[in-house]
């Protein structure tokens, strides 16, 4: 285990004022050619990304989800079968033949390629404010002070429940104007898309924990989610820079759609390993929230994304959360009895919040909000 695993978490407010105070401008425009990039950008040592031979590939089953949804049992079970071994591991399977358009998500990619690339000032109408998970963020500069990501981000709420069916395209238009209704009509489809996929793989999700296929569904049925574009730019120093640090990801499910340029690396059996590519298949990983509804029996593994010096990188990624109020209690099926719960209740809405304006999401964010809500619970 590496030594920035063993450091006890501590709950400290995530936007440090200093930050705030004194923010610094990341300007990849500018900033992508620079031989000597700003301190704050500088990871420590232990959490550098490595530099060395080229890392190990993970071995991330495909999942061909042809079968499955058209209900062949042989396929059900080859299925559940191979996700109920991964997600035991780490938590990270793909899907293929999953059903979605190709030309949707080319088109996603082109309008993402299409908002990264106007100038900062243009991004900046759509500004990401403090204490909120929406809007356009260029690195974390007026959020965090040091170990920035070298990144972008351009994140927004979708909604499954039926009276927000204009939820994307209206943000859109409110923060971007009349300009962007393509925009806004092309990311809401996206996300249907992937509102439905996700259903599918809490059905796989349910048949592979052994419990009925419709538990997870109806659980995430009218579920609240954030849809996110990443954009890395190049960066003249890569083995000093992280684009995204290493971390679990909060929310239930990832399902994440990556440009052909690599830099996912997830960390298993003590070493860091990449995932290759591929342009038909989704990348799917286990969240702390959904770990924490399976009782701990499905794994939600530390990941990062390295960046490079010569190609700018993207991806989008769809993080399935249930809706605000939701308990999170995992099914009885799941605990023998209460002795064997590892974490307490709670909703995502509090834990969402934990996220944005009391701990910077790392690895060790599930157990930090666990310890944090029993000790608010106590008093
Ligand atoms: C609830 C969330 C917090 C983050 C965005 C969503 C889902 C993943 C989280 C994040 C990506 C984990 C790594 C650190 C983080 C700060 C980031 O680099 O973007 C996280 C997100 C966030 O707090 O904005
Ligand atoms: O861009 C990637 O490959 C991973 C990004 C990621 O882990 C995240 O946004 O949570
Ligand atoms: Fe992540």
């Amino acid at each position: 285990m590496p030594p920035f695993l063993l450091t006890s978490p501590s709950v400290s407010p995530t936007i440090d004022t200093k930050s705030r105070q004194n923010p610094l401008i990341f300007d990849a425009s500018f900033l992508q050619n620079e031989t000597s990039i700003p301190q704050q950008f500088v990871w420590p040592e232990d959490e550098k990304p490595y530099h060395g031979p080229p890392p190990p590939q993970l071995y991330v089953p495909p999942i061909d989800l042809k079968g499955f949804l058209s209900y062949e049992p042989i396929a059900m079970s080859n299925a559940s079968r191979l996700v109920d071994l991964a997600c035991r591991k780490h938590g990270f399977f793909q899907v293929i033949n999953h059903g979605i358009d190709s030309r949707l998500i080319n088109e996603a990619h082109k309008i993402m390629e299409y908002f990264f690339r106007m100038p900062l000032l243009e991004k900046q109408r759509a500004q990401r404010r403090a204490g909120e998970y929406c809007g356009y963020a260029s690195s974390f500069t007026n959020r965090f002070s040091s170990k920035l990501p070298w990144k972008e981000t351009l994140s927004f709420r979708y909604s499954a429940d039926p009276q927000c069916l204009n939820l994307v395209p209206d943000y859109f238009l409110n923060v971007m104007g009349e300009d962007f209704s393509h925009f806004g009509r092309v990311c809401q489809e996206y996300c249907e898309a992937m509102n439905k996929l996700s259903l599918v793989i809490m059905e796989l999700l349910g048949l592979s924990l052994g419990i009925s296929y419709s538990c997870f569904t109806d659980f995430y049925k009218d579920n609240d989610s954030i849809m996110r574009f990443n954009y890395y730019p190049p960066c003249q120093k890569p083995d000093q820079a992280l684009g995204t640090g290493p971390h679990c990801d909060p929310t239930s499910l990832t399902i994440l759609h990556q440009d052909n340029v690599g830099g996912l690396e997830v960390f298993v059996e003590d070493k860091w390993h990449s995932v290759a590519p591929c342009s038909n298949a989704f990348v799917i990983n286990i969240g702390d929230t959904f770990m924490a509804l399976s009782n701990g029996l499905y794994k939600s593994c530390l990941h990062r994304a390295v960046v490079n010096s010569h190609t700018p990188r993207k991806s989008l990624a769809f993080f399935l959360s249930p809706r605000m109020d939701k308990v999170i209690c995992p099914p009885k099926e799941l605990v023998a009895d209460d002795d064997q719960r590892i974490y307490p209740d709670f909703t995502w809405s509090t834990f969402l919040e934990f996220t944005q304006k009391h701990y910077r999401a790392d690895m060790n964010t599930l157990e930090a909000f666990s310890n944090w809500l029993r000790n608010e619970t106590k008093c």
